[in-house]
């Protein structure tokens, strides 16, 4: 389904900020999942190299207009606000927002606030007590370090950030490309509270960095809150939106168009060869290194206990993991024991689930842990002991953060609804799958979650070649018949590249 987002902001005939900032972003990412953009003009601009010639708003009657004639074919998943230019405007916003999150209490706003354009110029006759009213209204405001100290009347700008939480605002994406800093380093701080369309509980921060080029790129501010904008309403979650923003705003910088003195930020698609941001804090103080895997995933069995894997390597499994949830700690060692002898004998790669202490002490091939277990785990003696390690993923963010870790495999999930875990505000579906694996195309990826001999050749054209699965394997008849259909669709299938 196409995604409807609106843009009210400006109109820049430069063609680098405002609403042709919003409409080339849109179009770009659309290319990930459909989207479309509807624009409300709120005033016409003349600006190019020797800065703002003149800025003309648009009545409100006229805005009033253009929100009426979409409604209600065109009904917003995402409304971003860019330049409002003054009160009146803003207060025709408040009300529409107001009326449109009572008919959709899904709908989420993004503002970007605009104050000034990057040549110089006040566009906005807004004053920060202008804003107060908006600020419960607003999910993500996009401010630059000036417009964050101006609206808040604060200097440091996690205070700043916070206080704008405290007004309200569910979440402040700080673009960081004003600070004098070597890294162009952009900070999202979320209200602990906020939810939305069923995600789970989000970090309350996240920090992403790239390099930064010297010159100024015009535009880039619009961009970047069009591209949180366009990936919320393709219903990626708040932190992985942010991800992809980044992704996209990194490689317009770099990709920028020079014209004359004057250069705007580029556009191109997020495809194989974007290029990650570096997500703060996640890299240990130490590199760590996991030994590769011996042989490629393939078809993976996650097995609730050792007689279950038995029956999987008498099945012709090559890759498995012993996944033991209720067992006392006699059972667990002597589960986990048995399990990687058998391994051992027949050649298959073994991954001990949770277990990493067992895992270690008993010489397990590899470990298997979840984000949540990370935090608690010894990562260093992992790697010390030479044990391949494989880190679950919900989504962007968290492929980010297990990809800075560099494990042996990265497992992404949940692809389909699983009776197995709950598995609720984290699904995947197939759509976002492409994106995952032309992001993290160096780390192999596998695919878990509802996986079936029904629905593995969908999952599998998305470009993802490993596929894990659980309840399809312990409920197949003839299990020596269900490995080997599996396997050999995997090893058969005509990938693209
Ligand atoms: C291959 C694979 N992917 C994901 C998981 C889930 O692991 P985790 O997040 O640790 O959750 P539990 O399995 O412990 O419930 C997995 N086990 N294997
Ligand atoms: C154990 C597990 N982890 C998941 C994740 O996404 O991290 S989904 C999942 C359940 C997979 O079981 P089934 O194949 O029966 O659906
Ligand atoms: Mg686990």
């Amino acid at each position: 389904m196409t995604a409807v987002i609106w843009s009210i902001a400006g109109s820049d005939n430069s063609g680098g900020a405002g609403i042709q900032a919003d409409l080339q972003t849109i179009s770009q990412l659309g290319a990930l999942a459909p989207l479309h953009l509807c624009t409300l003009v709120t005033a016409v601009t003349a600006q190019g190299p020797a800065g703002l010639i003149a800025c003309q708003s648009v009545d409100v009657r006229l805005l009033q207009q253009q929100a009426q004639s979409l409604l209600p074919e065109h009904a917003p998943a995402v409304i971003k606000t860019g330049l409002l230019c003054n009160p009146q405007q803003l207060d025709w916003v408040i009300g529409l927002v107001q009326q449109l999150k009572q008919q959709n209490p899904q709908l989420l706003v993004v503002c970007d606030p605009v104050k000034q354009c990057s040549s110089g110029g006040e566009l906005s006759e807004l004053q920060p007590q202008h804003w107060q009213r908006f600020w419960p209204y607003v999910d993500v405001l996009t401010p630059n370090l000036p417009e964050l100290q101006y609206l808040s009347s604060q200097t440091n700008p996690a205070t700043a950030a916070d206080w704008l939480l405290q007004q309200g605002v569910k979440a402040v994406l700080i673009k960081g490309g004003h600070s004098d800093s070597a890294l162009a380093q952009d900070q999202l701080r979320i209200n602990p509270a906020f939810r939305y369309r069923g995600f789970p509980a989000y970090p309350q921060q996240v920090t992403l960095a790239s390099p930064k080029l010297a010159g100024n790129r015009h535009g880039t501010g619009c961009v970047l809150s069009a591209a949180l904008a366009g990936a919320l309403a393709q219903g990626f979650a708040l932190e992985d939106a942010f991800v992809l923003a980044k992704v996209y705003i990194q490689q317009g910088i770099q990709q920028a168009v020079q014209l004359g003195n004057y250069c705007h930020n580029g556009h191109r698609a997020v495809d194989a060869s974007s290029t990650l941001p570096q997500l703060h804090c996640a890299v240990p103080a130490q590199p760590l290194s996991f030994p590769p895997l011996s042989a490629p995933l393939g078809l993976y069995l996650v097995l609730p206990d050792y007689a279950t894997l038995a029956l999987a390597v008498a099945a012709g499994a090559k890759t498995v993991q012993l996944r033991l949830k209720q067992q006392t700690d006699v059972e667990l060692r002597r589960q986990i024991s048995a399990a990687i002898t058998l391994c051992r004998q027949h050649q298959v790669q073994l991954f001990i689930n949770d277990h990493w202490q067992l895992a270690i002490e008993l010489g397990a091939y590899g470990v298997h842990l979840g984000q949540e277990d990370v935090d608690q785990a010894n990562l260093q003696a992992i790697a010390h002991a030479g044990l391949r390690l494989g880190l679950s993923c919900h989504g962007l963010y968290k492929l980010l953060r297990a990809e800075q870790l560099q494990p042996s495999y990265l497992a992404i999930g949940a692809v389909f609804a699983t009776q197995t875990k709950d598995m609720s505000g984290k699904l995947q579906g197939l759509d976002k799958l492409p994106l995952y694996r032309q992001l993290f195309r160096q780390r192999p990826l596998v695919a878990i979650g509802g996986i079936t001999p029904q629905n593995a050749a969908a999952v599998l054209s998305t470009g993802i070649r490993h596929l894990a699965l659980v309840s399809a394997f312990v409920q197949a008849e003839y299990k020596p018949a269900f490995v080997r259909q599996l396997q050999q669709l995997i090893e058969e299938f005509p990938h693209a590249d």
